[in-house]
């Protein structure tokens, strides 16, 4: 029987396959990636986190059965812990706290991205919020597999690459996943087909984010 997973992979598939090929993830597994930039992505996160968290919540509210409101609110707390000590230690690893990445500030992209995922999970039905999220999950363990079998002679980059290769992290997204076929075959057509086309916005995003660190990304005005 086919998965609706399967269609929606179909859908953000192109925008992985150009992810795997970012110099930025390309730079991680040969070490060539400059620590500058991987400091501009490490700040970022910082920003973006908090409000991905914020939009677990969102769609905790919207979610419709008491398992998945459960699976949300637990990943939105989670989300908070590990990415939180996760950037704590990356920001010390380049002598930076979170006072400093807050005078740093949030770029472009991830203003948007998080905006963008705030929007859809506030307002959009719960498949939409469920669509909108489902990239941020799912692309980080496809790269993190991806990434685990060459990892990097950088132990700074391999050990960011154990964190979402690592087995907890693909067990929590299969989660997901299994769920988000639940939901999917209780829906009509257009539904399904609005819950696709929020999520290869936000697998857009997911590029842009790499390449936004890549760029150094920071507003002209
Ligand atoms: C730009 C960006 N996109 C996705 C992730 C991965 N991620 C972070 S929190 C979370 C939910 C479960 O903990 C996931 C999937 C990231 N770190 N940064």
């Amino acid at each position: 029987m086919s998965r609706f997973r399967d269609e929606l992979w179909r859908v953000v598939d192109g925008v992985y396959g150009r992810i795997l090929v970012h110099p930025f993830l390309t730079g991680l597994t040969d070490g060539t990636l400059p620590r500058e930039v991987f400091r501009h992505f490490v700040v970022q996160e910082t920003h973006f986190l908090p409000d991905y968290a914020r939009a677990l919540a969102a769609c905790g509210v919207r979610a419709t059965s008491p398992a998945a409101v459960q699976r949300f609110a637990a990943d939105c707390a989670r989300t908070v812990e590990v990415e939180h000590s996760l950037h704590v230690e990356l920001l010390a690893a380049f002598g930076l706290d979170q006072d400093d990445a807050r005078r740093i500030g949030a770029a472009p992209t991830t203003v948007g991205y998080a905006s963008y995922l705030l929007r859809v999970c506030h307002l959009g039905t719960f498949p939409e919020a469920l669509g909108a999220i489902v990239p941020c999950y799912w692309i980080y363990a496809r790269v993190g597999e991806a990434l685990l079998e060459q990892s990097s002679p950088d132990p700074l980059y391999a050990w960011w690459i154990e964190t979402y290769g690592g087995e907890h992290y693909q067990e929590t997204v299969a989660g997901v996943l299994d769920l988000l076929d639940e939901v999917a075959a209780t829906l009509p057509e257009a539904d399904r087909a609005r819950l696709c086309e929020h999520a290869l916005t936000t697998a857009r995003y997911e590029w842009l984010f790499w390449d936004a660190a890549w760029r150094r990304e920071s507003w002209p005005i």
